[in-house]
């Protein structure tokens, strides 16, 4: 395969869309568009001008404002209807209209699907496809053949199947996709069938393959090693139930380890970048283990594991981070051993190699605090506070003397559990400072009233906003006795900077009041505050 190029089709604009909660506006489409066009894929599929309105409007749009630098632009829609002609069929013509240069369209190739969901003879399918790839050609288009439900219908009669494929081929269509729209099928079969089919045509084969066995990316790798030169899929995965083959993947797993040469202009070198870039307009969040691309894709726990990646990082890796445009990072956990903590101190600037006894107490201190129900894999900032006490360089901006909250619940009131929260500290020299927060709820209320106590010694903290709170009772056969963890993200919303700290404790408020301090230490010594305790 080294040196083969493998054309990438990317559906995310129409099979993408498929996928269950997904809805994109136009402009959405046409900022995933010119995404997908900077990562390399060779065609973009934008939807059916025809059928769905939206795509309709999409395709005027990309005619007038868009430009590739890489890709070719897709209009997808079916064949013409049994018993018209394709030139007046109006879903035909609206493919013309898209004024896309490649038009794809889905056939029919299982004859059971013909019977029973078209409900024509064979031969009027075979008519409806070559009728239909015929007329496009004949207007000056590339026409790829989506052969719907091949691999089942080619299980069930093999020779209809494959009539249905040679029918476009004899038309025109450049391309032949055999389509696995179920997602049934396994790499073994896939490359039987890939291998049969490619005896008996010269046309480009191509895959399109579902995941509804977890196997899309996998049998997508068959079928181009026996013999198929085009692959759809979508970015991410997405795709209509369990999505489609991940083009990503596909991709990187064909430059990576057949050598063939698949996105355009070194894309894969962005491909972390750009699918975080599109899950961020899908507004669907990122799926962190996901393969190369996820945030925990080279994230690395064990302490067995990162004492070997200390010697060489390639020895738990089976790829170099950096081909995808991600990162290696270093969990601390409670199975962190001394060469975590070192690889981990590194990640945030600190050269602990040589310094072999507070490694060792760093690493029983994390896995102590972890034995007590603390995480710090979740909480890195939280983490970095810890080493720094070790190393004596703990950032202390306020000294409290106490705090105490109140909690005043009147049944019906609809403000019911209004909360009061004193805190005393000293900050910005040996000021005493005494303030009274309000708050729906006790977390509420404290957090008020220590921002109010601190924040005219350090106005930065107006900055920092708490953006996710959770709570978790770590043993629940402890009933009201039971130890609580706190984990708490917050945002710098000047720099965009997030972080997550940890606090646990007998109750929520105390768990609560360690991960507050410690959010906004974090926040004024990333933001460069000089302490005035
Ligand atoms: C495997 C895939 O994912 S292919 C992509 C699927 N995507 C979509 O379906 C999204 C867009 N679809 C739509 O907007 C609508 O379904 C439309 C506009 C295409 C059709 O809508 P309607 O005219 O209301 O028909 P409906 O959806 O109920 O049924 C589809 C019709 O197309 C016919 N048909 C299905 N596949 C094909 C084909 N490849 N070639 C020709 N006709 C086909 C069906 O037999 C059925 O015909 P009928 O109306 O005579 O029963
Ligand atoms: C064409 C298509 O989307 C499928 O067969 O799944």
């Amino acid at each position: 395969m080294a040196g083969l190029t493998v054309e990438i089709y990317d559906t995310t604009l129409r099979d993408g869309a498929q996928q269950e909660g997904m809805n994109l506006s136009v402009a959405d489409k046409m900022a995933i568009a010119a995404l997908l066009d900077e990562l390399g894929v060779g065609v973009i599929e934008g939807g059916w001008p025809g059928a769905v309105p939206k795509d309709t409007d999409f395709f005027s749009l990309v005619a007038k404002e868009l430009t590739f630098k890489n890709a070719q632009f897709a209009a997808f829609g079916m064949t013409r209807r049994a018993g018209t002609s394709a030139g007046s069929d109006p879903q035909v013509r609206a493919l013309l209209d898209s004024e896309a240069p490649i038009i794809t369209l889905v056939a029919k190739s299982d004859v059971r699907h013909v019977e029973r969901a078209l409900r024509v003879s064979g031969d009027e399918n075979l008519a409806m496809i070559s009728e239909t790839v015929a007329f496009l050609v004949g207007e000056g288009h590339r026409v790829l053949l989506d052969a719907e439900h091949f691999f089942d219908g080619y299980r069930y009669d093999c020779e209809y199947a494959v009539r249905a494929l040679l029918a476009g081929a004899e038309a025109g269509a450049s391309t032949l996709v055999l389509c696995d729209t179920n997602g049934g099928m396994l790499p073994d079969e896939v490359d039987r069938i890939v291998t049969e089919v490619a005896a008996r045509t010269t046309t480009t084969l191509g895959i399109h393959a579902h995941n509804d066995s977890g196997c899309a990316v996998a049998n997508s790798m068959a079928a181009v090693a026996a013999g198929a030169l085009h692959v759809q899929g979508c970015v991410n995965g997405y795709g209509e139930r369990t999505g489609n083959a991940d083009l990503i993947a596909v991709a990187a797993n064909l430059e990576l380890k057949r050598g063939a040469i698949a996105l355009k202009s070194g894309g894969l070198r962005e491909s972390t970048r750009l699918s975080h870039a599109i899950s961020e307009i899908t507004n669907i969040a990122p799926f962190p283990r996901q393969p190369y691309v996820g945030a925990s894709a080279f994230a690395h726990k064990a302490g067995l594991h990162a004492s070997a990646i200390k010697v060489d990082p390639d020895l738990y890796q089976h790829t170099d981070p950096a081909g995808v445009g991600n990162d290696m990072r270093m969990l601390v956990s409670e199975m962190a051993g001394r060469a975590s903590i070192e690889l981990k101190g590194k990640e945030l600037g600190f050269d602990l190699a040589g310094q072999g006894e507070l490694l060792t107490r760093v690493t029983e201190r994390v896995k102590n605090a972890e034995a007590q129900g603390y995480t710090f894999d979740a909480a890195d900032a939280s983490f970095e506070l810890l080493l720094r006490s070790e190393l004596g360089e703990a950032p202390r901006y306020w000294t409290v003397e106490n705090w105490a909250v109140n909690v005043a619940s009147t049944p019906g009131d609809p403000k019911n559990a209004n909360a009061e929260a004193v805190v005393k500290l000293r900050a910005g020299g040996e000021q005493r400072i005494l303030t009274v927060g309000e708050g729906n709820g006790p977390v509420n209320a404290l957090d008020h009233a220590l921002r109010q106590a601190v924040s005219t010694v350090y106005p930065e903290i107006g900055r920092f906003d708490l953006v996710d709170f959770k709570v978790r009772i770590m043993d629940a056969s402890h009933g009201t006795d039971a130890v609580t963890r706190v984990l708490i993200t917050t945002v710098d919303t000047e720099t965009g900077r997030s972080w997550r700290t940890v606090g646990v404790g007998p109750n929520v408020i105390e768990a609560s009041w360690e991960a507050l301090t410690d959010a906004l230490f974090y926040g004024l010594l990333k933001a460069d505050v000089v302490p005035i305790p």
